[in-house]
């Protein structure tokens, strides 16, 4: 756009950006300052385009009748937290759920997600057709309320993995890095790509949690509070976003607790529950009418949304009841004046009509009202607050002509494919095979490995420690006849470290990973069976390595045989120990939080280390306890590495006392009962314990995955 009338002052926008990023403020009288002569020529900043994003329909959502019910207490007494709520989410929209605390918004936001199942009765159909839970899920996506980023990536990397995760291989790498730009530009996090996660501030890591979901274009976006956190200039940010994306032809839903009058505006859409019923479902300007009509007048430079949550609070008296039979509990169109046809009627009308008219031509309509307030705004460039708008603009800008090149191209192949087949149908759950899933999940899982100081460098620093310090201890003692006893402490104290150490660091570690995990594996990204087989498989390395560190040291510093095949079995029993160690962490971080698993898997190895051989000999275990050291594999630990010190023919021992108990290893193994003992059983049989325990790790994370909905 020129301007010819010279006294007029304008600056391109993309100088404003440019100082924007720069941090500097372009003063409005230093503009106006310059020599009248010099023609200034507004040049629109490029719209940031989500051009590569794939394709996808628009989807409207209904739900009829909703009820979800659960049972508390001893006697199993039913409680009602939604009450057959009815409601539409249009496509295109920005939907706010609305409502005074513990009205029902999260528990409905989670049925509609399908994050909840169990206990829930009614209908949710998709433009028209039942909603197919596995389906809708591909669809859609679900953004919690703490964000669930790993800490120890970059924007960029976490990216990287959304991407190679989420579009399937036949996207090319070009196209994913394509992706990725857009996607970071238009979010405004292409300056902090190389920022860690956990360094983002609260509107950041918001911004970063939409950016990995959108990499696949869903075009259902759930979000629980996204503005929980954040001040009001980054609530302003985040709303603004999340109307742009709606822009695009996207189905927005967000819970909110008390928009400020200002956010308010910014809702296409208001679905208010109260007690778990709908108190209110329409449009944000119709609020303050509609409410009129019952007789609750907004008072004047009074925030609606504040004054229909007090009204749902019964502040003014009690009308809930009042304003559930006037919506009919959702079911009321209050912009028509009736109810709702039935959702599924949407079946018997031609399916094009519909959704031409319904989604595609109001975006039309909408992309040219905002067309219009971005050149408006633009001008507003001037007055001082400019910087935000011209972000916000800007997505918006983006998003109209994706909607443009897009959306409306492929609107009736999609159309046709969404109503024709109910939901575009594909046999693959996700977007990449498993194999591929687990190498992603692999490689980010040892780049997170190398970066985690306590999981890493602290349990480095602690095997070499220990080792030394244990080497000080028992030095020079494994070739001393009188000294066996104290080398059997040795043996049993190497078990009791390497169990310790592994198990804990699991317990502490895995369960910080399920939210993640909880989250990207509900938004489709990877399999629980990939994602297990890779964490399973990526600690393995480190774990040898600590191993091996720790056994090569104490090992030579207390002169054990050195004897190659001896120091083979030895390592290979303290490896296998810790590897099983380790498994048990696993179960017991899938099975339970931090707090108990800390306190119940030492007291759960209480039994296991008493029934290892080392203080009660097996013939001395009364019968009826016996089976318990089937079960104990530090048993099988300790006589695999007592067998490697004092098994297999070793020589008569070195000894300067005057009798020797000791002196022959046979006694020792005599002893110790270990003299039929099979150094290759004990082997086996912590490999048995190890596969049984890894399979029990998963069946609890499946369990905990399905619980924790
Ligand atoms: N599993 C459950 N057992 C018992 N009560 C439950 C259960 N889940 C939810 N509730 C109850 O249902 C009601 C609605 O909960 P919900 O979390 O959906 O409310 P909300 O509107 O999101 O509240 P807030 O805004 O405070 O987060 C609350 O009274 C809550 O205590």
């Amino acid at each position: 756009m020129t301007v010819n009338d010279e006294s007029v002052v304008v600056v391109p926008l993309d100088e404003l950006t440019a100082a924007k990023q720069d941090g500097r403020l372009i003063d409005p009288m230093s503009v106006i300052r310059r020599p009248s002569s010099v023609k200034v020529t507004i040049t629109p900043c490029q719209p940031k385009t989500l051009s590569h994003l794939p394709k996808r329909p628009p989807v409207d959502i209904a739900f009829s009748d909703l009820m979800y019910t659960v049972t508390e207490g001893a006697k199993s007494t039913p409680k009602n937290i939604l009450k057959s709520v009815s409601g539409r989410l249009k496509s295109g929209e920005l939907t706010a759920i609305m409502g005074p605390s513990g009205a029902g918004k999260s528990t409905l936001l989670n049925i509609l997600t399908g994050y909840k199942c169990s206990g829930v009765k009614g209908s949710i159909t998709i433009n028209g057709h039942e909603r197919n839970l596995s389906q809708f899920r591909k669809l859609s996506c679900y953004i919690m309320q703490d964000n669930q980023l790993h800490a120890n990536l970059s924007v960029e990397e976490a990216m990287h993995v959304a991407t190679s995760l989420k579009l399937g291989s036949d996207i090319s790498e070009d196209s994913k890095y394509q992706v990725i730009q857009e996607i970071l530009e238009t979010l405004g996090l292409q300056e902090h790509r190389r920022t860690m996660t956990s360094n983002l501030s609260g509107g950041q890591k918001k911004r970063l949690s939409i950016a990995l979901e959108l990499v696949n274009n869903p075009p259902i976006m759930f979000f629980d509070e996204p503005t929980s956190g954040l001040d009001s200039s980054s609530c302003f940010q985040c709303i603004s976003l999340l109307k742009s994306l709606s822009r695009g032809g996207r189905t927005i839903i967000c819970t909110i607790h008390q928009p400020s009058a200002r956010l308010f505006e910014m809702f296409d859409h208001l679905y208010t529950l109260a007690e778990g019923q709908c108190v209110y479902q329409g449009s944000t300007k119709q609020l303050v009418p509609f409410l009129g009509t019952l007789g609750l007048e907004c008072p004047s430079y009074h925030n609606p949304a504040s004054y229909l949550i007090e009204v749902s609070c019964g502040e003014y008296g009690d009308n809930v009841r009042k304003l559930v039979t006037a919506i009919d509990n959702g079911k009321y169109d209050i912009q028509v004046g009736k109810p709702f046809p039935p959702a599924k009627a949407l079946n018997n009308v031609n399916p094009k009509d519909i959704v031409k008219s319904s989604n595609l031509s109001s975006n039309f309509i909408e992309v040219d009202k905002l067309s219009k307030s971005v050149d408006s705004d633009s001008l507003l460039q001037y007055s001082g607050n400019q910087f935000s708008k011209l972000d916000d603009d800007s997505i918006i800008n983006s998003e109209l002509s994706s909607i443009k090149t897009g959306n409306l191209n492929n609107a009736d192949e999609a159309t046709d494919t969404l109503l024709k087949n109910g939901l575009p149908s594909s046999q693959q759950r996700y977007a990449t095979s498993e194999f591929v899933q687990f190498w992603i999940v692999l490689k980010r899982t040892l780049l997170f490995s190398r970066r985690d100081w306590t999981l890493m460098y602290l349990r480095l620093f602690a095997h070499i420690l220990v080792g030394f310090l244990i080497g000080s201890l028992y030095y020079d003692i494994g070739n001393d006849g009188a000294k066996v006893l104290s080398n059997l402490g040795f043996l049993f104290f190497n078990m009791l470290f390497l169990m310790y150490t592994s198990m804990t660091i699991t317990i502490l570690s895995f369960p910080l990973e399920l939210p993640v995990l909880i989250k990207e594996n509900f938004n489709r990204w990877y399999s629980l069976r990939s994602y297990y087989l890779a964490i399973t498989l990526s600690d393995i390395p480190f774990q040898a390595i600590f191993c091996v560190m720790y056994v090569s040291i104490v090992y030579y510093m207390t002169s054990q045989p050195l004897e190659m095949f001896r120091f083979g079995m030895f390592l290979s029993a303290c490896l296998l120990i810790s590897f099983v160690a380790q498994s048990v962490g696993l179960v017991v971080g899938a099975a339970m939080n931090v707090q108990n698993g800390v306190f119940l898997a030492p007291v759960m190895s209480v039994p296991f280390l008493l029934f290892s051989g080392f203080f009660v000999s097996f013939d001395a275990i009364p019968i009826y306890l016996r089976w318990i050291t089937y079960l104990s594999y530090i048993r099988y630990g300790f006589e695999g590495t007592a067998l490697a010190t004092y098994g297999y023919e070793r020589e008569i021992l070195k000894c300067h006392q005057v009798y020797c108990h000791f002196k022959k290893p046979l006694t020792t193994l005599r002893e110790l009962d270990m003299t039929t003992a099979s150094f290759t059983l004990d082997i086996g049989a912590l490999i048995v314990i190890f596969f049984v325990l890894r399979v029990s790790a998963f069946i609890f994370l499946r369990w905990k995955l399905k619980s924790s909905r």
